[in-house]
């Protein structure tokens, strides 16, 4: 049986920081401000924007929600994200995604100012992540970083695979794994016999998007397995994008879905607000 990961906790202990922190900058009269945008009326969105909110509420930031309708046009979004860069109160801009179809979510991300730029998507903050100098780190990557740090899982000279290559989370957790001196495969929906490959990985990182993809066949015995999915199970029960039930009897350590990487995420977007407000304000 492996041991299970929880991210609660960790995420918990992270916001922690970020409070104490937020507390003696509050005494100094800066309170960090985050900005969330969500267009449309995506339920999952729905959900981790209520997330985020609560996180804000709880490490003592100011945070200011923009429903947008789905009829939003595209020059009515990039002049709230323009007004949002010029916002004094407002040091981190989070724009949700995906955006409803015929908005142009790649427009969105490069208006936002890198340096209110919490979700690390733009390309300069990209552009500092593979140079290895960088203010932001993307927030899932990161959050699954913080989780090994926590359970002191050594990334150095182990065969790390990562399924999936989106530029939110596969590409970005290769690089980190790579700073951290891991071996790292990446590899996609073209890879030949995933399986091999995926059988070699002393860590194993699921960012594929498909309900139970991983399945106990595909994993190393001892393997550690961390999952990145939010996906929805024939009942339409949250799930990840591992096989849980049967990997984790094979693994040395997993994280489940939901109380895994999801509250990593939001803990690493509370620590890069921070950060934002600091850098924003010459600390
Ligand atoms: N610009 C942008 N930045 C993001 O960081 C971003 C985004 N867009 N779009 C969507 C994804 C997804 N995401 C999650 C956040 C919190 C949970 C989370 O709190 N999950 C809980 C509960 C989930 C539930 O109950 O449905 C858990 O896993 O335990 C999950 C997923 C941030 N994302």
């Amino acid at each position: 049986m492996a041991i299970i990961i929880d991210g609660k906790k960790v995420s918990a202990e992270v916001k922690e920081q970020v409070r104490i922190e937020t507390e003696e900058l509050i005494k100094k009269g800066i309170k960090p401000g985050l900005a969330v945008i969500i267009v449309g009326d995506d339920p999952a969105s729905r959900v981790y924007v209520n997330n985020k909110k609560k996180a804000c509420e709880k490490v003592g930031f100011l945070s200011k929600e923009f429903a947008l309708p789905a009829t939003t046009t595209q020059e009515e979004l990039l002049a709230l994200v323009n007004e949002l860069n010029e916002d004094k109160e407002i040091n981190g801009i989070l724009c949700q995604l995906p955006l409803p179809k015929g908005l142009d979510e790649k427009a969105v991300i490069e208006a936002i100012s890198p340096l209110k730029d919490v979700d690390a998507f733009h390309a300069s903050n990209v552009g500092k992540i593979m140079i290895g100098d960088y203010d932001f780190l993307p927030c899932t990557p990161a959050g699954v970083m913080e989780m090994l740090h926590s359970y002191n899982i050594p990334v150095e000279g182990k065969e790390c695979v990562v399924i999936g290559r989106s530029n939110i989370v596969g590409k970005p957790m290769a690089m980190l794994l790579l700073h951290e001196n891991g071996t790292v495969t990446i590899t996609h929906s073209r890879t030949k016999n995933l399986k091999e490959v995926t059988k070699r990985a002393d860590i194993l990182v699921a960012a594929i998007g498909k309900p139970k993809f991983v399945t106990a066949d595909m994993v190393k015995e001892g393997a550690v397995v961390i999952d990145v999915g939010m996906d929805r199970d024939e009942n339409g029960k949250l799930c990840g994008d591992v096989d849980f039930e049967n990997v984790k009897e094979k693994c040395s350590a997993i994280t489940p879905v939901p109380g895994g990487v999801g509250p990593m995420t939001i803990a690493v977007l509370m620590k890069n607000t921070l950060k934002a407000c600091k850098i924003q304000n010459n600390l």
